[in-house]
This record gives C-alpha cells, structure tokens and sequence, in this order.
C-alpha cells in the first residue's frame, strides 16, 4: 500500500513544543530540521532531541531527519548518529551530486536508513541525472526542492509565481519519476497568506509533485486536500476499474469511458490512485 505523501512539515528539532505537537497534527511526513532552523549553538542538543524524538516515534507519521551539509562541522556527525536510528529516511540538503550522497550512504551504512536529497542548488539541479542514476547503490528515496536556497543562490526577484523555477521543478519531477522516487515541492514562507500557499499547492499538483513541504501546521489542510486525489478523480478512477472489470472488455486494450479513450494504462493509474486514497 503506497504512504501519501502530501503534506511534509518541517520543524525544528530544537523546539520541544513544535515536536509534541506534531504528533497532533494530521501531516503525512514530519521532518526534524537539525539545519538551516537551529542555531549553530544548538546544534549538538538539537541531534540528541531529535533522535530521543524518534525513537518515541510519530504514530502514523512517516518521519524523516535533516541531517547539516556534510561540508559543515555537524554534517558527518549526524548522518553517523543517524545510522541506526528509527527513521523512515534522513534527508542531506545541498546535494550538489553523487558524491556528497555517496559519502552520507557510507556514514549512514549500507543498511541504514533510506536517503533523501534536497535539490537546492544550481550544481545540483544540473547533477540531477547523475544522483538519481545512483539510486540503487545510494538507497535515494526521494527529492525535495529546496526553494529558498534555489532562488538566493540564482538571485532571483520575489515572484509568488515562481517562473523562473519552474523548469528546474520540472527537472526534479521527472528525475524522481525516471527512477521511482517520491518528489515534494518546496516551502511557501507567506505563513499568513492562504490564497498563496493554496496557488502554490495547485501549481506543485499541476507540476506531477507528490506533496508539499511546509512549515506551519496551519499549511496541512490546504497541502492534503491539493495533492490528495480529488472526488472527481476518485469517480473517475472507480469507473475506469469497473470499465475493466466487464467480460465484455476482456480482450480490449482501449475502450470509450464517457467520452474518453481509457487504456490500461489509465487504469494502472486508476487502481494507484484508489491505493492512495
Ligand atoms: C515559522 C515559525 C518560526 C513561526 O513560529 P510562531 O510564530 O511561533 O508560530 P505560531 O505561534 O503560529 O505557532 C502556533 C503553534 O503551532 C506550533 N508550531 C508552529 N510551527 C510548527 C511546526 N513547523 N511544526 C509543529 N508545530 C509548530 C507552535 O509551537 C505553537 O504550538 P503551541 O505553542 O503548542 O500552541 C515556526 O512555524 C517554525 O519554526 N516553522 C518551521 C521552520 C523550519 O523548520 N524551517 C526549516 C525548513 S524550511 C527550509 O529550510 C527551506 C529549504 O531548505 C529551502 O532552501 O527552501
Ligand atoms: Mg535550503
């Protein structure tokens, strides 16, 4: 049974109230920040929270840690301390290739947890085909866009649009598709303008993403219901199965559903699609 990727909310893992009240919260995927939201000072403490944190677990919640770079003084520590910890997967952000993922897989053991890569510089958009290759020997789970750092390191205006990145989202999505990888678009940091997060969810489902990352637990419901399949899709996904299911389809490859060509295709994407909701 696939996991729904939805709704990902980042939190740091340093802050003992955000961690408690995740286990509330209806995301999909909690992430334990152990980078860019704690404070160098806070660094060591933030790892041991973070795996006390995971071993207590998040229910339901898939649970992913973000490790510092491995160019930084916590980098390589973490991933060591992560190793056997009860993770769903530790995310390396900046990964500018394979060699960084490779060096993580080596700390993280061959049989440690699976590995996520944030894709949130240039070099790494451009490596993109390069990492994802390595799949395989990295166990690399997903990608996340990492936003932020993408449009500082491209200095880019602010645009609520975000066209400038769309043709690198584009990249990222398919990478992940090319090789069976989960896929979630990047933060919106408008914490208190719901008509942007809801523009941004659309355009992350419209792109082929499989969720959203977040950072306040008020974005969940708006990423749930964006990237969760819709009534619609769910009619149309029961009608395309038992168009299927009919003797009198039997032997048919394509067939006429409202108007429409369905072919078997379409109805490996219908029983995906009724998996997950
Ligand atoms: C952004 C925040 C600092 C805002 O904090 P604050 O104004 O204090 O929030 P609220 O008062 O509205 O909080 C209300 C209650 O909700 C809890 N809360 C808030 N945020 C979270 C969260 N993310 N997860 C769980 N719980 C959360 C508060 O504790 C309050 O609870 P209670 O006191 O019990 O009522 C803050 O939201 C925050 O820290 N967000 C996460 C920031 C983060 O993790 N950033 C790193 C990831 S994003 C990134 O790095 C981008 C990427 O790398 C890129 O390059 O694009
Ligand atoms: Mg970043």
């Amino acid at each position: 049974m696939p996991h729904p990727h939805r709704s990902a909310l980042f939190l740091p893992a340093s802050n003992p109230r955000a961690i408690a009240k995740a286990r509330t919260l209806p995301c999909d995927v909690v992430i334990l920040d152990l980078e860019d939201a704690v404070a160098p000072d806070a660094k060591t403490q933030s790892r041991a929270a973070a795996l006390e944190a995971a071993a207590q677990g998040f229910g339901e919640r898939r649970l992913v840690i973000r490790a510092n770079a491995l160019d930084t003084p916590w980098g390589e520590v973490d991933c060591a301390a992560l190793r056997d910890s009860p993770v769903d997967a530790v995310l390396l952000p900046k990964v500018d290739g394979p060699a960084a993922a490779r060096r993580a897989r080596a700390l993280l053991g061959e049989e440690g947890p699976p590995l996520w890569a944030m894709i949130e510089t240039c070099c790494g958009v451009l490596a993109l085909a390069d990492l994802c290759a390595d799949t395989p020997a990295l166990r690399l789970e997903g990608l996340i866009a990492g936003t932020n750092d993408l449009a500082k390191e491209m200095r880019l205006p602010a645009d609520p649009a975000r066209a400038a990145l769309m043709p690198l989202l584009v990249q990222m999505v398919v990478a992940a598709r090319a090789y069976g990888l989960i896929v979630l678009d990047g933060v919106c940091n408008a914490l208190d303008d719901g008509d942007r997060l809801g523009a941004e969810c659309a355009q992350g489902r419209m792109l082929g993403f499989d969720g959203k990352t977040l950072i306040h637990p008020s974005q969940i419901a708006p990423a749930n219901t964006a990237f969760g399949p819709s009534p619609d899709e769910i009619a149309w996904a029961r009608a395309v199965v038992a168009a299927f299911a009919d003797p009198a389809n039997a032997v048919l490859g394509a067939i006429r559903l409202d108007g429409q060509m369905v072919e078997r295709l379409h109805l490996a994407q219908a029983e995906r699609l009724l998996a997950l909701a």
